[in-house]
C-alpha cells in the first residue's frame, strides 16, 4: 500500500481535498469518505444564478468550428485570438474546416525552399559536417569576444565590444534616458503583438507595501523562510505516495527543484501560497505534484471538478493538462478537462459534462462554461491554482478573476505562481487568499545561470536584420539539428521572414496570435520534433513554451523591457541544461537598457563571462542582403498569391456556412442562447478605467461620457434571431457570387 502522509498528523493540516473530517482512507478504497461535502448543494450559488439573468445576451456562437483560419493581412494588425497552441489533438477538426493556404507549396512554386547558389557559406560547400563544425570553432572564437573585456586599442568602431557594452553605458543608471529614441521598429505599421502590456518591473507606480500590511497579510515569514531553509534532496522525503512518486520518477525528475521542495510541503498542508521563482525552474509541478497527492484521498463515488487551474493562455494551459496527466499516470482515478479559448466549444462542454477533478481554463473560457454548459459546476473547488500570477494580475484580466472569485466557494486554497512577482496586496486582496505563505526563489531579475548571453549590435544596419539572421541560423546550425526560436515584436515580420528564409532554402516556422489553431498545433508540433528546427515567434509564445531542448533563443528585435527580455530568454537554458541567447541590439535607448540591465545582473551574479557580444561578418551579411533585395518582388507576389487564395478559402467557407445555416435552421434557432461575460466593447472599456486608476488619474467628465455613451451602444442594441439569419443569408449570397467570379478568372488563367 503507498504510503500515508505524514502531514495529516499534524495539528495545522488545513483539508482541502474532502477527506478531512474522517479517517484517511486507503489508496484503493476510498469509499469510507464523506459524502456530503461533496455533494453540491442545492441553494449554494445563488449569486450566480443572479448573475446568470443579468448577464448580456448576444450573438450565439453557432459556427465556431466553420472557422475560414487565420487572414495576414500584412497592412493591418489584425489579431485574431490568443496564443493557444500544444501537444494537443483531442479536438480535430474536419479536414474541409481545417483547409489551409500552403504558404510553403507557394514559395516551392517560386523557387524558394531549395539550397541556392550563394546562401552557403564558402566554408560550408561539400564539406563534412565535423570539419564545418571546426571550422565554425574558429570563426566562433573570432566572433565571440567578452562584453566585460574592454577592448582598448581596437579602434574599429563596429566591432569594438566595451566594458560598458558597446559603450551604452552599462555600468551605469539603468534607468531610461531621456534622449529621443531616434530607430528601432517605428517604421513598422502595426503594434507589437502582446509586449504593450507587461509593465517594466517597478514602473507600476504604486508605493510598495508597508511593513504592517505585509504582517497582517501573509503569512509569519518565519513559515517561508522555514520552507526554504529545509531543502529536501530526493522526492521520497516528500512524502508522497507511492502512485506520485512513480509519476514523478517517470518523466526522470530525480530531485525536487527549489520551488518544489519549498511549496510542495506547504501546499499538502493546505495553506494558501503566493509563489514565485524564475522560469524554467519546475512551478508546474510544485503545484500540481500536491494537487495530485490530494486528489488520491477523494471520495470516489461522487464525481465533481475540485481542482481549478487558471493560465492567461491557452498553450500554457494544454501545458499544464499535459504535465498533470504525465505525472499522475499512475493513479487511475483522476480526470482532466481543459475549458480554454479556441478549441473546439461543443467537445469541450462534452468532457466537462463529466465532471472533471481538474479544470485547467483560461478566465473567460471558464466563465462561459460556467454559465452555459449544462451540469457543469464550480460549486466543489477546492483547490483553485493561478499561474502566471503576475501576468493574470497585470493583463487585463481582472474583471474575469473577480466574476470567477465570486462563483467559487470562499472555503478553498488558493496557490499563486509566478516567474516574478510584483501584485501588490491591493492586488491580491480580491482573491480572497487565507494568510498565504510567501515563497520567492531565486533574486527574480536573473537568467539561468546555464545561459550564454551574446549580444550583436546593429547600428544603422536595421535593414540587413533578416540577412544577418539567415547567416547566423547558417553558423548556428546548418544541419537542421538543434532547435533555434526566435523572437519579432510583430506577426507580419514572422511572416514576412518566414518566407524570406524560405526563398534562401530555409524552412522554418511562425508562430502568432493570427494564426488558427491548427497552425499553431501545427507549428509548435513541427518544431517540437525538429522536421522545423526554427521557430519565429512573437511573444504571445515567450511564456510557458516549454519544449525539450531549445539551444538558441534569437532576439531579432529586441523586448520592450528587460523582464520580457527574460522571459525570452528562458525558453532556453531551462532545468539545469546549457542554453545561449543572441539578441540584435539597436540604436534605442529601449534597446539598450536591456543591454544594461542584463550586464548589470550578469555582475551581481559574478557571471560576468556569460554575457558575451558577438562579432560579425557584415560584409558576409551584406552579400546574402543582396540576394534577398533581388527578391523584393518575389516576395511581394507571394503575398499576393496567398492572400488570393485565402480570400477563395474565406469565401468557400462561408458559402459552407451559409448552406449548412439553411440546412440546420430549425435547429440553430432552437439552441439557448449562450451568455457571455462581457462584450468586447465592455471589456475594452473596463480595461481602460483600470489602466485610467492604475495611474491614478482622473477621468475627465467628457472622456467619462463618451466612455459611457459606448457602453450604453453596445448594450442597446442585440441583434434578434432574424437579424442574424438575415446577415447571413446576404454574407452567402456575396460570398457565393465571389467565390463564383474568382472560379471563373482561375479558370481563365
Ligand atoms: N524536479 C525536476 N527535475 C528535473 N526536471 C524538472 C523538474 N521539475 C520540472 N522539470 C522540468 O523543467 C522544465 C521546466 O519546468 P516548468 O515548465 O514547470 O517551469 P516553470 O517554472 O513553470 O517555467 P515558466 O515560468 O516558463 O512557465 C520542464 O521541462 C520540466 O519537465
Amino acid at each position: 500500500m503507498a504510503p500515508r502522509n505524514k502531514f495529516r498528523d499534524l495539528d495545522d493540516f488545513v483539508p482541502t481535498i474532502s477527506d478531512s473530517e474522517n479517517e484517511v482512507p486507503d489508496l484503493d478504497d476510498s469509499e469510507d469518505e464523506s459524502l456530503q461535502k461533496m455533494v453540491p448543494k442545492a441553494s449554494s450559488n445563488n449569486k450566480t444564478k443572479k448573475k446568470l439573468k443579468e448577464a448580456t445576451i448576444v450573438d450565439e456562437d453557432v459556427h465556431e468550428d466553420l472557422n475560414p483560419g487565420f487572414k495576414f493581412d500584412l497592412e493591418g494588425s489584425e489579431v485574431t485570438a490568443g496564443f493557444d497552441g500544444w501537444a494537443f489533438d483531442g479536438d480535430k477538426k474536419s479536414d474541409e474546416a481545417n483547409r489551409d493556404v500552403d504558404l510553403d507549396g507557394i514559395i516551392r512554386r517560386k523557387g524558394g525552399l531549395i539550397k541556392i547558389a550563394g546562401t552557403e557559406n564558402s566554408e560550408n560547400e561539400a564539406e563534412s559536417q565535423d570539419e564545418q563544425e571546426s571550422e565554425n570553432e574558429d570563426e566562433d572564437a573570432i566572433e565571440e569576444e567578452s562584453v566585460m573585456e574592454n577592448q582598448a586599442g581596437d579602434e574599429d568602431e563596429d566591432e569594438d565590444l566595451a566594458l560598458d557594452g558597446f559603450g551604452m553605458g552599462a555600468s551605469g543608471e539603468t534607468k531610461a534616458d531621456s534622449e529621443d529614441e531616434e530607430n528601432g521598429s517605428g517604421s513598422e505599421e502595426s503594434e507589437p503583438e502582446s509586449e504593450a502590456h507587461i509593465p517594466e518591473q517597478g514602473s507600476d507606480g504604486e508605493a510598495d507595501d508597508s511593513e504592517e500590511a505585509k504582517a497582517e497579510f501573509y503569512a509569519p515569514d518565519e513559515e517561508s523562510s522555514e520552507a526554504k531553509k529545509t531543502v529536501h534532496t530526493n522526492f521520497n522525503s516528500l512524502s508522497l505516495s507511492r502512485p506520485v512518486l512513480k509519476g514523478v520518477g517517470a518523466l526522470n525528475y530525480v530531485k525536487p527543484s527549489p520551488i518544489q521542495s519549498a511549496t510542495i510541503p506547504i501546499a499538502l498542508l493546505g495553506k494558501d501560497i503566493i509563489a514565485g521563482a524564475v522560469t524554467g525552474s519546475g512551478k508546474t509541478a510544485a503545484y500540481m505534484i500536491p494537487i495530485i497527492e490530494r486528489l488520491l484521498y477523494k471520495p470516489a463515488q461522487v464525481t465533481s471538478t475540485r481542482v481549478i487551474v487558471l493560465t492567461p493562455t491557452r498553450e500554457l494551459a494544454i501545458q499544464v493538462s499535459d504535465v498533470g496527466r504525465k505525472l499522475s499516470r499512475f493513479v487511475s482515478n483522476i480526470t482532466y478537462g481543459l475549458a480554454v479559448g479556441g478549441l473546439n466549444l461543443r467537445q469541450q462542454e462534452q468532457n466537462l459534462r463529466s465532471r472533471p477533478d481538474v479544470v485547467i481554463a483560461t478566465p473567460g473560457r471558464l466563465i462561459d462554461h460556467i454559465r452555459n454548459s449544462a451540469s457543469f459546476n464550480v460549486e466543489s473547488v477546492e483547490i483553485l491554482v493561478i499561474d502566471e500570477a503576475d501576468r493574470m494580475l497585470e493583463e487585463g484580466f481582472h474583471d474575469e478573476l473577480t466574476e470567477i472569485m465570486s462563483m467559487i466557494p470562499s472555503k478553498r486554497q488558493t496557490l499563486l505562481f509566478s516567474a516574478t512577482m510584483n501584485a501588490k496586496i491591493n492586488q491580491l486582496i480580491s482573491l480572497s487568499l487565507k494568510k498565504p505563505v510567501k515563497i520567492m526563489i531565486d533574486p527574480p531579475k536573473q537568467v539561468a545561470s546555464q545561459l550564454t548571453q551574446e549580444f550583436v549590435r546593429i547600428r544603422k544596419r536595421e535593414d540587413l536584420k533578416p540577412a544577418l539572421l539567415f547567416h547566423l541560423i547558417k553558423k548556428l546550425d546548418d544541419f537542421g539539428q538543434k532547435r533555434i526560436v526566435v523572437f519579432v515584436a510583430r506577426k507580419e515580420m514572422a511572416h514576412k521572414l518566414r518566407i524570406i528564409l524560405g526563398l534562401l532554402g530555409m524552412k522554418v516556422a511562425e508562430l502568432h496570435g493570427s494564426l488558427s489553431q491548427e497552425q499553431r498545433l501545427g507549428a509548435v508540433n513541427g518544431f517540437k520534433t525538429l522536421e522545423v528546427p526554427v521557430l519565429i515567434c512573437t511573444d504571445l509564445a515567450s511564456r510557458g513554451l516549454d519544449i525539450p531542448k531549445i539551444e538558441f533563443v534569437i532576439n531579432f528585435d529586441m523586448p520592450k523591457t528587460y523582464e520580457i527580455y527574460l522571459h525570452r530568454v528562458g525558453r532556453t537554458a531551462r532545468a539545469g541544461r546549457e542554453g545561449r541567447s543572441i539578441t540584435f541590439v539597436g540604436e534605442s535607448s529601449q534597446d539598450r537598457n536591456v543591454v544594461k540591465s542584463a550586464i548589470k545582473s550578469a555582475e551581481e551574479n559574478n557571471t560576468q563571462n556569460t554575457v558575451v557580444g558577438r562579432m560579425i561578418d557584415w560584409t558576409r551579411v551584406e552579400e546574402i542582403n543582396g540576394l534577398i533585395s533581388n527578391k523584393e518582388e518575389v516576395i511581394a507576389e507571394i503575398l499576393e498569391e496567398e492572400k488570393e487564395e485565402k480570400d477563395i478559402l474565406r469565401a468557400e467557407m462561408q458559402v459552407r456556412k451559409g448552406e449548412n445555416l439553411l440546412k440546420h435552421k430549425a435547429e440553430i434557432s432552437s439552441r439557448p442562447r449562450r451568455t457571455w461575460f462581457q462584450s468586447e466593447a465592455e471589456k475594452k472599456n473596463s480595461k481602460y478605467m483600470q489602466t485610467m486608476s492604475k495611474n491614478k488619474k482622473t477621468i475627465n467628465s467628457k472622456k467619462r461620457k463618451r466612455i459611457e455613451a459606448t457602453e450604453d451602444r453596445s448594450r442597446s442594441y442585440k441583434k434578434t434571431q432574424k437579424d442574424r439569419s438575415t446577415d447571413q443569408q446576404r454574407t452567402y449570397a456575396k460570398q457565393k457570387a465571389k467565390v463564383d467570379a474568382k472560379k471563373k478568372k482561375n479558370a481563365r488563367k
